[in-house]
């Protein structure tokens, strides 16, 4: 006596087995954001940013990737992991002229140094060798005001 499959599931099975394969070698950049809370002043700066103050600051992170059996390119669960691993558990709730001393905090010296520290857990990871790249990071100290860096700016 054989087992009874059902047809809908059979189907089902037909309709992904079709798409798993279908954009295997594209590359597609994935987005995820996040934020964190830190305190920091400006050195030789004239103006109210030389004052200790805080910011909820938002960071944008774009990696890409080639489509796996599944369709997906970079899983939004690793970006989260490689972030609360390297940028949250430093700079959450912290003073920035502390943690990331010899550097004047702004946007744009902290934005080169997020992006050292995710490619390099990322060259770790073993992500690079399986074609994952950081394309791009935005990161906003205000709503208002926010710095970007991308791939072809840090290769060059
Ligand atoms: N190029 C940069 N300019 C300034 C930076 C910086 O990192 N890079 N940082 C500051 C201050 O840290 C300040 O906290 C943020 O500046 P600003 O946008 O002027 O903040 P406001 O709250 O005044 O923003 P509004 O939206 O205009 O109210 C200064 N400059
Ligand atoms: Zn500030």
């Amino acid at each position: 006596m054989g087992f009874f499959i059902p047809k809908k599931v059979e189907v089902l099975g037909e309709d992904i087995q079709k798409s798993e394969l279908k954009y295997h070698d594209r590359r597609v950049a994935v987005t995820k954001e996040f934020t964190f809370d830190a305190a920091h002043h400006l050195h030789c700066y004239e103006g109210k940013c030389k004052s200790l103050h805080g910011h909820t600051y938002k960071l944008v992170i774009t990696i890409s990737g080639y489509l796996n059996d599944i369709g997906i390119a970079v899983d939004f669960g690793d970006i989260k992991k490689i972030f609360k691993d390297v940028i949250d558990s430093k700079l959450d709730h912290r003073y920035l002229n502390e943690v990331l001393p010899n550097m004047n905090t702004t946007a744009e010296n902290i934005i080169v140094w997020i992006w050292e520290q995710l490619d390099l857990r990322m060259e770790k990871e073993g992500l690079k060798a399986e074609g994952h790249r950081l394309e791009e990071l935005v990161l906003y100290e205000t709503p208002t005001s926010y710095a970007t860096l991308k791939r072809e700016w840090m290769e060059g």
